[in-house]
Order: C-alpha cells, then structure tokens, then sequence
C-alpha cells in the first residue's frame, strides 16, 4: 500500500516505518515539526503524533480524501467528535492502544468488574520519561470500560513502552490483570493490520476493537 505518516520522525513513526517497510509498503507522504514530505497521494494515513498535529491531519485526509489511523492520545472532545464527522466520508480508525494484548485485557477487566462487588479498584500505568500525557489513553479507555470513578496512577519511569494494571481489591483477596507491552512493534503490528482492513472496508468510525473482532478473533 502506499500510505503516509504525521510523526514520521517520531518513535511510533520510526517503528511503523520500519514494519511497514519490511512488508513492502510503500512512504509517499509524511508530516512533522520539521514540515511536509510529498511524493504521492497516500491511500492511508497514520498519525501518531500530538493533539496539536490535528487540525493539519483532518486537512490532508480531506485533501486526499485517504483513510486515517490515528494513535494519538489526549485528542480533546471536539477532536473526536471531528473524527466521527470526517468518518462520513472515509474509513477512520482511533484507539488509544493498537496492541492485541490490550483487546484481551479490556475483556478481562469486563468480567472482573462484573462479577465482583465491594470491591476497591485502581488503575495503575507507567510509561517512559519522554510521554507528555498523563494519565495514558489506555489507562483512560480502561476508566471506561469499569463504568466508575476510578483512581488512575501514573509513573514515568526510563524508557518502559508502556505497562497498564488493575487491581480489583475487597478485604480477603485482590485480583490484578495485567499488560506489558515489550516493544513498541506490538502497536505497530496493530496500526498494520488496522491499515490492511481499512483498504477493503467502507467510509466510517471505527476501533481497533472493532477490527480485532472482525480480523483476528477466531
Ligand atoms: N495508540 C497507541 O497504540 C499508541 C499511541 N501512542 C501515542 O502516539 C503519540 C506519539 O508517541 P511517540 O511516537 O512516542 O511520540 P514522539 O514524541 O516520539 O513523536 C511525536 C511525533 O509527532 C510530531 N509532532 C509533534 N507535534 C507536532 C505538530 N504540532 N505538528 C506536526 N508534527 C508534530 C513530532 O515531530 P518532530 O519529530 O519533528 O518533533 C514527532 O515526529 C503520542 O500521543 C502517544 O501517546 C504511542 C504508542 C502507542
Ligand atoms: O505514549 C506512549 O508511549 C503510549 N501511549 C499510549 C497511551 O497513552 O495509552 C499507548 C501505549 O501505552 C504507549
């Protein structure tokens, strides 16, 4: 596919160029602080970058009227809701966590809060020093699927790609789910397989849950 990256420069760009580039794919656009690179109208484009990259990521999908996978995290309200709108007319997919791990996790932490009551539940993440946002988009995404004003903490730590835990926690016993993402490929391999199904599927809003159930569960 030809396909173009906002944030080309950055360590989610440099880690889908190079799995991308592994399978074939093919750079023909790419955005940054440093400015635009054009070689070709891309068919997808990937931005994982910051919330203040956004307004430049609606203008070139619409300029090159291509589906758009976005990453990013700490996207306010009216970004989002931007992205329902623009999804009229192209295939969008967002996730704050394109790993599998993080699909089966959601799972796990919809059954435990289900089924436990009186409980204290708190969710704990730690990424790298380098993250500008706090809490994580997961961690966040996570608050969601409990339902319930749940605390969230965060450690920036080193160089971790990013740690997520929930503790589910009553007087006699705790329950902790976790996920480690070991590398950043994880995210990437998520952000190909979110790239192939938008190719084949039409205009609209969609998660990389939604692309989970529909590609890879069996
Ligand atoms: N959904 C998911 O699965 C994951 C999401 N993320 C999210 O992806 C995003 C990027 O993370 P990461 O790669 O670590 O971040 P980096 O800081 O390494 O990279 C950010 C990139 O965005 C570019 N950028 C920043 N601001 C602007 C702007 N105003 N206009 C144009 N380009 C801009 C930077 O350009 P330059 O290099 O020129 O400064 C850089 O290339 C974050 O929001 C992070 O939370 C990260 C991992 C997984
Ligand atoms: O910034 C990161 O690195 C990550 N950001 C995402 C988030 O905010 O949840 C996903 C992942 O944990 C890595």
């Amino acid at each position: 596919m030809k396909y173009g990256i906002i944030g080309r420069n950055g360590r989610m760009g440099n880690e889908i160029y190079n799995l991308f580039s592994e399978k074939g794919h093919e750079l023909v656009f790419s955005y940054d602080n440093t400015g635009e690179k054009f070689l070709e109208k891309p068919q997808v484009l990937i931005d994982f970058s910051l919330p203040e990259a956004f307004e430049k990521t609606i203008e070139y999908v619409d300029k090159f009227h291509c589906s758009l996978i976005i990453g990013t995290t700490g996207l306010s309200e009216i970004q989002l809701k931007k992205l329902h709108e623009i999804a009229q007319n192209v295939p969008v997919i967002q996730s704050y966590n394109f790993s599998l791990g993080i699909q089966v996790l959601l799972k796990l932490v919809k059954v435990a809060n289900e089924l436990l009551d009186d409980v204290d539940i708190e969710i704990s993440e730690t990424h790298h020093r380098f993250k500008k946002d706090k809490p994580s988009g997961t961690a966040k995404m996570i608050k969601k699927v409990i339902g319930k004003d749940v605390n969230i903490s965060s450690l920036r730590l080193g160089n971790i790609p990013g740690d997520h835990t929930i503790y589910f926690g009553n007087l006699g016993e705790v329950i902790s789910i976790s996920h480690r993402a070991l590398s950043r490929r994880t995210f990437a391999e998520g952000v190909l397989k979110s790239a192939e199904f938008a190719l084949k599927t039409v205009a609209g809003f969609y998660t990389f849950q939604d692309v989970f159930e529909i590609t890879m569960k069996r």
